[in-house]
Formats: structure tokens, sequence, C-alpha cells
């Protein structure tokens, strides 16, 4: 088996892009305005705001106008650090009260636990926050799922349909490019894992691969045979 590293998206490949779209964006677009009035004096919380300002150019941007930033962003799904961050921040409340579990496919836990047992090593790269992503493995619907990984990599080592953000990945696992395979749902970030010699499989889940798709394609984690990939 040349595979020895597998690199994980998040949002419509372990886990529902409705879980994401219709749960936790909503969730963190109805609190935003009380969260960050309450915790608007947190060093944390102070800091993402200013990070705001930055992105927007507007260094005078008021807490209200940040906030109605926050807000847009989510609307328009921008994956934005500062917004990733404090949605992370704001998801915390939401599993703890128990108002949500984090949602993950069924084949993807039994593969999970399945590719961890063979000695595989598991990463995450997603556009949440590395807060978010430990959140959802952590109270997933299967329990606790984060003992899988052995890292976990957000926007901080770059945007996902950037080949560099990769390069970095491959670098900081210490393995040759080749011996990762990088699972994702969108066609521009795999093409950007390829770019620098990952292995690459597309989830379709509910969808059809589309005709420009220059990848190997799965439905579900089911159908990928890691063991046969060389
Ligand atoms: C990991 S928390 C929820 C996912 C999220 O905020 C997001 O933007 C999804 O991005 P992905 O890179 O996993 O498609
Ligand atoms: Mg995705």
């Amino acid at each position: 088996m040349s595979i020895k590293a597998i690199l994980t998206d998040i949002e419509g490949t372990t886990t529902s892009l409705s879980f994401v779209k219709d749960v936790l964006f909503p969730y963190a677009d109805q609190q935003m305005e009380v969260f960050v009035v309450k915790h608007r004096q947190d060093p944390q919380v102070a800091k993402l705001i200013d990070d705001v300002r930055l992105e927007t150019g507007n260094a005078v941007l008021s807490l209200a106008e940040a906030i109605a930033q926050l807000r847009q962003w989510i609307a328009d799904d921008k994956k934005i650090t500062p917004l990733k961050a404090i949605q992370g921040l704001m998801w915390e409340e939401g599993y703890r009260n128990g108002d949500f579990t984090g949602h993950v496919y069924e084949d993807a836990v039994r593969h999970l636990l399945h590719w961890h047992e063979l000695g595989l090593k598991l990463y995450v790269y997603s556009s949440g926050s590395v807060y978010a992503q430990k959140l959802l493995f952590g109270y997933s619907d299967a329990g606790d799922l984060t003992p899988l990984f052995s890292g976990y990599f957000d926007t901080a080592v770059g945007h996902k349909r950037e080949a560099k953000s990769y390069q970095t990945i491959v670098e900081a696992l210490d393995l040759s490019a080749s011996e990762i395979l990088f699972l994702s749902d969108i066609a521009e970030e795999l093409d950007a894992a390829a770019q620098v010699g990952l292995k690459t499989c597309c989830l379709v889940r509910e969808n059809q691969p589309t005709a420009t798709l220059q990848h190997p394609w799965v439905k579900n984690f089911d159908e990928l045979d890691v063991m046969s990939i060389t």
C-alpha cells in the first residue's frame, strides 16, 4: 500500500452540506450579535474583531458594523479566517448545550475507524477553524472521533484552492506528496492538491460528477478502496 496518510475535507466529504448550511451557519448568524457584544472585551474576540477591520481595510469599523460584516460573510459563505474563528467559538456553546451534534456520515465513521486501525494517519483540512473541526468530530453523532486524527489544518496554512497550501501540509506531515490521499467534494481543491502531487478522490455524495472532473470519484467512503491506490 503506498498511501500512508489520508487528508480529508469536512463539508460535503465527511459531513453533509446541509448540517453546515442549515444548522451551523444559521446558529452562528442568529447568535452573532449577542455573542460578540457579550465577549467584546475578551482578548481573543477583540483581536478577531480587529482582524475583521483589517480584512475590510476599514480601521474605524464600529462593533455594529463588524457584526453586520460577519453576518454578511456567513450569508455569502465566505471562508474568511476571522469569521471561521468566531464561528468556532460560537458553535462550542451549541455543542456543549446539546443544541446539535456534529454530523458525520455513517460510512465515513466506519472507514475512518478502519483506516485508523490499519495504521493510516488521518488528518483534516477544512476552511472551518481547527477549533471548529475538533468540536465537530469531538461532539459527533457517533461520539468523540478526535482520537482517530493525528492533526488538523485550516486556512492558517492558506486557502483550499491554492496549491501552496497543500505543499505546506506535505512539509508538515513529513511524507512525500504521493503518500497522501486528499478527499474533497470540490474539484478546485482536488486540482490544487494534485498540482503538488497528492493523490486525490472526489466525494460526489448526493450529486453526479461533473463532465470536467479530472479526478477519481466515489459516492461515499464504502466505494473507496484505499489499498488499491498505488
Ligand atoms: C469544520 S466546521 C464547519 C465547516 C465550515 O465552517 C466550513 O466552512 C466548511 O468548509 P470545508 O472546507 O470543510 O468545505
Ligand atoms: Mg467540502
